[in-house]
């Protein structure tokens, strides 16, 4: 054995002391070199360092067999650095320990050796060729929060067993080999770190542990602590208190030098008992700072490095310009200026929404000509439509605050609900003083809001997001990046077919401090922006009303900052969702999946917009967030996004969920989308979760109890026995019976057709599952066996009807494939009316994950279903993955509530000419299972595999290019009797 301390390299840092350069060496010595204490120290220097230190040991035995599956198993593809053994046949290789309070993962494979273990490297004696000891085993330690930067210095020793056993705080007495790394960072981007280490024959070179056949491997992490060692946050940790520090600079009055003049809206009221009225706004003054502004949108940065800018104005000289600029429409600031989006729950999209498009302004909280006093204009008002009369001549009909509203004024003068407020107290000109003019501001109090009472109090959900954090309170991510949306040309509504107005386009006013709230502004200093031909719906060209430009009279009653801002109405983010674009669809798309008609149109933009929102940056930012878990909303639709793009390599993945019942209304158009989508989905994926499929959710719950009877002690012996004769008599005979009950490792379901290949696996690892397969009930010549009625009532009568109901949903999809690929709708009708279907009731025990995660087990293996369609209904346990036919890799297809997944089978792809996709699926233990979880829990689920009839003959379809076909035809009962027998015999 090479034993030395001279390859000790020691590096002398002049900051940090010793350190070692990534050496690795072998000792015998008992000297601990961990470096507390630097030889060059000075005396200014401080003389005690602090050290956080986690310490992990692990036994290793079986070192002989393991040496063996290491250094002698053959190499798999010559040279790469990680190459693959028999995993399962060594525990080491297949656990993966979290230390360090959950910081780190540790895993151990085999690898080929740098040189420098090569060097250490000694002849097995009974081994003739160097070629034998080209593998080690490397140690790699991944660090789980790499959105911190983590200073570390890390050891890995090699300790033998002493004749004691263990010992305890693994004492260095008894290392045979150590290796240090100083420095390291775990960061994004170098998360994990690795570590060769000695070849094990020379490790079994050592007496101890050849003759105790195990060592101990032991980790330690120092992480540094104290002012010396800095832990430098990355640039994805922004503290605290600097985060508070700018949110207190959203509408400072100390600090801003803009003032947002605009809308602050409120949900609509309601009455008791639910009805909503109308929906009010009030005006409001909000500071904010260009300096931000023109950082967060790309609009502002224009606008405030223009000719608009302060600089263009005259102003005392000495005071602090503040400037004016009037957003015409409610929350613009809101998401602007600190990127919060604010929902709440009880908002309701669809009165929000009302009158959108509809002109909804500023404009309306203004100059109101003959109204008496000023005062209030600052009070909450309701929302007019502006092609009402009074709209329309800009003059003033009514004499009360709700002859702003197109509501009736009866409901609006409601007094519990709009009682006019008190008039702007005389502390009110205080405010006026503290928010308009830098100085001499101290010591003035602000008034509190005026006629606050009065409204019906919103609570808002503290979901808020701050703009440089990425999670909310509340677990939600809301939208992120609407600040950056510059104001674009408006787009037409696919849904409405009208022009909105563009609302984000502010109509900006610059005026020194002391104008701000005293003087009137000279109206040839504003600068209305909107773009010519802004077509609202009544057909009018949007103006900039002048009347929003009318100075403010009465000074801000409201004091600053404001709290906690209220909110987000749906009215907000559905005026975002019109200001979508590739680059900000996606997140617009979560956050708006509590509101379905919002969410609807924002899918419909997704969906049409496909390749450029998947391509964007903040759509791949989405997913990764999405893995980690940050977005806790996410709707079927984003999941079904989610399985099929995760990973992004299908080549243009599936992107719907989609509704195939939509009723007898259905127009065609919208079938015709729907076929669309399906079979554009079944030609990239192969799969898609079916919403709003017409099985309710009361059935399905029923059935899924019903098939926890079949496995939970419910069946009498009697019955269990009645349908394992069954089996047994079709596993015998007959293959197209295909019912009764299918035991553990029964079934092996592969693509492998080799009988011998089937048989082998199916021995070596069978499914871990086991099934009850029925058939249509009245076939004459295979039975069904079901349980005695006594024994469940009930049970028959169900699933005879669910089998029914299933085959129902059978021809409706088909329908929807045979439009979508261009036949008439009704073309499979009578190619699959005889049901000669199967539904299996599925139960996968309770099992040991460590047994999941061997080599070639699963579930269900890696397969193909054989029929048209299969319907999946899972339960919540999840496992069911499904391979990107191009990476081979597989994705979970996450159980979603109130879907089905549905896949294509084989037989569909081969009557398509392969134009629809078969795809390979499989059963694992859940992709969400904790690592160290001992059990993986008990999965039910429900399958429905689909048949054309028996005697079907399966023939390219006549729109799937017959003339290059690529399969013979053959008999649905050839082909499946065929797959049968091979899975079965
Ligand atoms: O249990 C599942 O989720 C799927 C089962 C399956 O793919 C099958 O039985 O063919
Ligand atoms: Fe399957």
């Amino acid at each position: 054995m090479h034993l030395s301390t001279s390859n000790i390299n020691r590096e002398l840092d002049n900051t940090s002391g010793v350190s070692y350069q990534n050496q690795h060496r072998f000792v015998t010595s008992a000297v601990s070199n961990i470096p507390t204490v630097s030889p060059l120290i000075t005396q200014s220097e401080p003389s005690i360092r602090q050290w956080n230190f986690s310490a992990f040991e692990w036994t290793v035995t079986r070192l002989h067999v393991l040496r063996n599956l290491v250094e002698y198993a053959p190499s798999t593809s010559g040279g790469s650095s990680s190459e693959s053994v028999e995993e399962h046949e060594h525990e080491i290789l297949r656990e993966s320990p979290i230390i360090g309070d959950g910081k780190f993962k540790l895993e151990i494979a085999r690898s080929t050796p740098d040189d420098f273990a090569l060097s250490l490297h000694t002849k097995h004696p009974s081994s003739s060729t160097e070629e034998s000891y080209t593998h080690t085993l490397s140690l790699f330690l991944t660090s789980l929060i790499v959105d911190i930067e983590y200073d570390v210095t890390i050891m890995v020793a090699i300790q033998t067993i002493s004749d004691k056993g263990i010992e305890p705080g693994g004492a260095h007495l008894n290392w045979v080999w150590e290796h240090w790394q100083q420095n390291w960072k775990f960061c994004q981007g170098s998360e994990v770190w690795e570590c060769s280490l000695p070849p094990l024959s020379t490790l079994l070179a050592h007496p101890r542990i050849n003759e105790t056949d195990s060592f101990i491997l032991c980790v330690q992490i120092h992480s540094p602590v104290g002012p010396q060692f800095p832990q430098h946050p990355s640039a994805y940790y922004v503290p605290k208190d600097l985060l508070d520090g700018l949110e207190a600079s959203l509408d400072n009055p100390h600090t801003g030098d803009r003032t947002f003049n605009n809308l602050s809206p409120t949900a609509a009221p309601t009455v008791p008992g639910g009805t909503i009225l109308f929906p009010l706004a009030r005006k409001r003054v909000i500071y904010a700072h260009s300096d931000i502004l023109k950082r967060r949108s790309e609009y502002f940065h224009q606008m405030l490095n223009s000719s608009f800018s302060e600089n263009s104005f005259n102003h005392w000289s000495g005071e602090r310009k503040i400037h004016e600029i009037v957003i015409k429409e409610a929350d613009f600031n809101t998401y602007c200026y600190a990127n919060w989006v604010l929902f709440k729950d009880e908002d309701d999209p669809s009165e929000a929404v009302k009158h959108m498009g509809e002109g909804w302004s500023v404009k309306w909280l203004y100059d109101r000509p003959g109204r008496e006093g000023r005062e209030w204009e600052w009070d909450w008002k309701v929302f007019r439509r502006p092609d009402t009369d009074d709209a329309k001549d800009g003059s003033d009909s009514g004499s009360t605050s709700n002859s702003l509203g197109a509501v009736s004024s009866s409901a609006v003068s409601s007094p519990s609900l709009v009682s006019p407020p008190p008039p702007p107290s005389s502390s009110s000109t205080s405010i006026s003083a503290s928010s308009s003019t830098a100085k001499g501001t101290k010591g003035k109090t602000p008034t509190p809001i005026l006629a606050s009472t009065s409204m019906p109090s919103a609570v808002p959900r503290t979901n808020r997001r701050s703009s440089s954090s990425s999670t909310t309170t509340a677990g939600e991510r809301s939208v992120s990046g609407g600040g950056n949306v510059p104001p674009r040309s408006p787009s037409t509504s696919a849904r409405t077919g009208y022009v909105y107005p563009l609302s984000s386009r502010p109509i900006v006013k610059t005026l020194t401090s002391t104008q701000v709230s005293f003087h009137a502004q000279p109206h040839s200093q504003t600068l209305p922006l909107s773009p010519p031909g802004l077509i609202i719906p009544s057909g009018h060209v949007l103006q900039p009303p002048q009347s929003a430009l009318a100075p403010t009279s009465i000074p801000d009653p409201h004091p600053h900052p404001m709290s906690e801002a209220p909110p987000a109405s749906a009215l907000s983010v559905w005026l975002i969702a019109h200001r979508i674009k590739p680059s900000t669809a996606f997140p617009f798309l979560l956050a708006s999946s509590k509101w379905d008609e919002l969410h609807d149109i924002i899918e419909d933009y997704v969906v049409n917009n496909w390749e450029d929102v998947c391509n964007s940056e903040e759509f791949i930012k989405c997913c990764e967030e999405m893995a980690v878990g940050e977005w806790k909303v996410v709707s079927s639709t984003q999941k079904a996004l989610f399985l099929n793009v995760s990973g992004s390599k299908f080549e243009s993945p599936a992107r719907h969920a989609f509704r195939v019942k939509d009723g007898p209304n259905t127009s065609f158009s919208k079938k015709e989308r729907t076929a669309q989508e399906i079979v554009c989905a079944f030609k990239e994926v192969g799969f898609v979760y079916l919403k709003e499929h017409g099985i309710s959710s009361k059935i399905i719950k029923e059935a899924f109890e019903k098939n926890k009877l079949a496995w939970d002690g419910t069946f009498s012996p009697e019955s269990l026995e009645l349908i394992k004769q069954l089996d047994q008599t079709f596993s015998l005979a007959d293959p197209r019976s295909n019912r009764g009950y299918v035991e553990p490792g029964r079934e092996r379901v592969t693509q492998v057709s080799d009988p011998k290949q089937i048989a082998a696996l199916r021995s070596k690892a069978p499914d871990s599952k086991e099934s009850m397969e029925i058939g249509r009930d009245w076939d004459i010549n295979y039975k069904n066996k079901w349980p005695s009625e006594s024994d469940v009532p009930g049970f028959k009568d169900f699933m005879k009807d669910f089998f029914q109901t299933c085959h129902d949903l059978h021809t409706t999809v088909l329908s929807s494939v045979a439009l979508g690929l261009g036949l008439e709708e009704r073309f499979f009708d009578s190619y699959i009316n005889e049901q000669y279907h199967n539904l299996r009731l599925l139960s996968y025990p309770s099992v040991k994950s460590s047994i999941l995660k061997q080599e070639g087990q699963a579930r269900a293996g890696a397969h193909s279903d054989y029929g048209t369609l299969t319907f999946v209904f899972q339960d919540s346990v999840g496992g069911l993955e499904v391979q990107n036919p191009h990476t081979k890799e597989f994705h979970p297809a996450t159980p979603i509530d109130d879907t089905i997944v549905v896949n294509v089978g084989d037989l569909l792809a081969r009557w398509s000419n392969d134009t629809l996709r078969s795809t390979l699926h499989r059963v694992v233990a859940p992709s969400t299972q904790a690592h160290n979880q001992e059990y993986t829990p008990k999965r039910q689920s429900i399958a429905f595999f689909c048949n054309p009839n028996g005697g079907a003959n399966i023939a390219c379809l006549p729109t799937c290019n017959p003339e290059k076909a690529k399969y013979p035809p053959i008999t649905t009962e050839q082909y499946i009797v065929r797959r049968l027998t091979e899975t079965y015999s």
